[in-house]
């Protein structure tokens, strides 16, 4: 993969596809670590006296304008950690697109709106992707691939487009490539996995890989209920991916059987209802037994026994890998476990990498000093993708040439 310094930036008009996908609340930004991220790169491209056109998807709006999903927010504090100008437009590949990379100066930075208010970015029609990356390679003459949280995905600005120009991956991919290869290859054992999160359709197919790799696997967040409606048990209001249940079966036998050891809540901190995680009122939340969730209710944390459980199985880990919180860790009720976990990774001595944009943030937002771990990675999806050994769109159209 060729990095920056193949590059002749100077004078040159390159567009940087990074992941500024950051969390957003009422349109404060609760997060800034993958803007922080992205900066290496475009303060370099910019002292060497490059046009630098910086774009990225924010959320998953529906391929039209929405202005919940404006990167102008993510611009203004992009110029605050740069202390610099940075001009913004108010459309992708449309006029006010062209005429902010017409007037940009070399050593200067634009944001573009959120690529995905265009239908091509996303779209699974070839055709429909290759035309929005023509528009938007008529604005640039080279390409940098920065963004390593969405190199998963097949999209027009991650991987059609740097095939229509001369590109290279920046330093954050290549930082998250350097340090992902370490946990492929010659993992340090006892490896232990935590998997949490939202997002359980993408994440219960790393589990099939992880099997054969791992030694423990610790399950919480949204994810563990399925396993645990899979083992039997009421699981009340909680988030279920209905359809996995076979699949999830198939994992907890195949663990048994390679002596991989699974490790499930044993109590949840649940709710009536999903929380306001915008006025963070108080919710009445309830300790119950992990077998025995009420019908009324659903699981939103893991209870105080399973952090415990939980801290005592990363204890003696010598590499551990954790993607997605234990709980809806934004809002105080339900972050006890995400804490317990960052805590119990802080306290151990194991090679320890976190990755995800919820994870990464979690970890920040909780108040943890982001040196205490080995690395905090940018990528939820992507990492695990990579951790799998799938090939990934975006890293594999920046291979190449
Ligand atoms: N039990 C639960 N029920 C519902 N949502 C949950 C539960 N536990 C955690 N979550 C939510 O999961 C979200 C994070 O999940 P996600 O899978 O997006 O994490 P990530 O991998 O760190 O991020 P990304 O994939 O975006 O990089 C948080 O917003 C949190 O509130
Ligand atoms: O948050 C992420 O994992 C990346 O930004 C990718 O976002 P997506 O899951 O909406 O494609």
């Amino acid at each position: 993969m060729k990095t920056i310094d193949d590059l002749q930036v100077a004078g040159k008009r390159v567009f940087v596809r990074a992941d500024l996908n950051v969390p957003l609340e009422g349109g404060t930004i609760t997060d800034d670590g993958r803007i922080r991220a992205a900066l290496p790169t475009i303060t370099r491209l910019a002292e060497a006296g490059a046009k630098v056109i910086v774009a990225s998807h924010l959320g998953r709006p529906k391929g039209a304008p929405d202005p919940t999903f404006s990167l102008a927010p993510v611009a203004k504090r992009l110029g605050e950690l740069l202390d610099a100008t940075v001009e913004f437009a108010t459309d992708t590949v449309g006029d006010s697109a062209r005429s902010t990379v017409a007037a940009l100066g070399d050593g200067r930075v634009a944001v573009l709106e959120n690529l995905r208010f265009n239908p091509g970015e996303t779209s699974k029609d070839d055709a429909e992707r290759g035309a929005f990356a023509d528009r938007l390679a008529s604005l640039a003459d080279l390409y940098v691939g920065d963004g390593f949280g969405a190199v998963h995905r097949k999209h027009a600005s991650v991987h059609d487009l740097p095939a229509r120009l001369p590109h290279a991956a920046g330093d954050l991919i290549a930082t998250e490539v350097g340090v992902l290869r370490r946990l492929t290859e010659d993992v340090e054992r006892p490896y232990a996995v935590v998997l949490g999160g939202a997002k359980v359709s993408d994440k219960l197919g790393v589990i099939e890989h992880l099997l054969e790799r791992a030694d423990r696997i610790l399950v919480g967040g949204g994810m563990a209920y399925t396993f645990l409606k899979a083992q039997g048990h009421e699981i009340g209001a909680s988030l279920l991916q209905e359809d996995q249940i076979p699949a999830v079966q198939g994992y907890l036998r195949r663990a048994e059987e390679r002596g991989v050891e699974f490790v499930l809540p044993v109590d949840v901190v649940a709710g009536a209802e999903f929380p306001d995680l915008g006025a963070k009122a108080p919710t009445n939340p309830t300790v119950v037994a992990a077998d025995a969730i009420p019908a009324d209710l659903m699981g939103l944390d893991i209870g105080p026994r399973s952090r415990e459980l939980y801290a005592s199985k990363l204890a003696d880990a010598a590499t551990v890998f954790w993607n997605g919180p234990m709980g809806v860790f934004e809002h105080p009720d339900y972050a006890e476990g995400t804490r317990a976990v960052a805590q119990a990774l802080v306290d151990s001595p194991a090679f320890t990498v976190v990755g995800g944009g919820d994870s990464a943030a979690a970890v920040r937002i909780l108040g943890f000093d982001e040196k205490a771990f080995g690395h905090i990675s940018t990528g939820g999806g992507a990492s695990l993708e990579y951790l799998e050994g799938k090939t990934l769109p975006g890293l594999a159209a920046l291979e190449e040439a």
